[in-house]
């Protein structure tokens, strides 16, 4: 649960920093009244804002989803800015990573025009490496990338 506690003086101030969510999948409860929340346009870098609508959740994939599809899957970044004075509480459930595998892309997911662009790695690592190179947007992925697969 995040509760952000927005009065006059933060209007117009970050609430959450940008962001991509580290695992697999979240499933967002947004507040219905106070909005805030932005995403990235992947494909313009512009940020969209993610209006509230009554009775429906905001689904977001993470970092581990652009791993285990090999690249198919986007990592939304995105964060929360305070547009009003009252305070704001949303409830996000994060399916994270497993604990007793590795994050690999399946074998069905490569091939000559699809290399694999990640190595396997522990998804606690990788968490941990997230806050020691302060890499909140996924950056950290980085370390893991596959020799010869390029950038995406
Ligand atoms: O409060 C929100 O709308 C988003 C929260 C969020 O991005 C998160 O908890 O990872
Ligand atoms: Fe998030």
């Amino acid at each position: 649960m995040n509760k952000y506690n927005y009065s006059p003086e933060t209007v117009g101030s970050i609430g959450a920093i940008m962001h991509s969510d580290p695992g697999f999948l979240t499933v967002l409860q947004d507040d219905e009244l106070v909005n805030g929340l932005e995403v990235v346009n992947k494909f313009t870098g512009d940020l969209v804002s993610v209006d509230p609508i009554p009775g429906t959740l905001v689904v977001n994939l993470g970092d581990a989803a652009k791993v285990w599809s090999n690249g198919r899957f986007y990592n939304v970044k995105h964060r929360v800015q305070c547009y009003q004075p009252e305070v704001r509480i949303s409830i996000a459930l994060f399916v994270l990573g497993p604990r007793d595998k590795r994050v690999e892309a399946p074998a069905e997911l490569e091939d000559s025009e699809h290399p694999r662009l990640y190595i396997p790695f522990d998804f606690e690592e990788y968490r941990k490496l997230r806050v020691s190179t302060k890499s909140p947007t996924g950056g950290a992925l980085e370390l893991f990338r596959a020799t010869n697969s390029g950038s995406t």
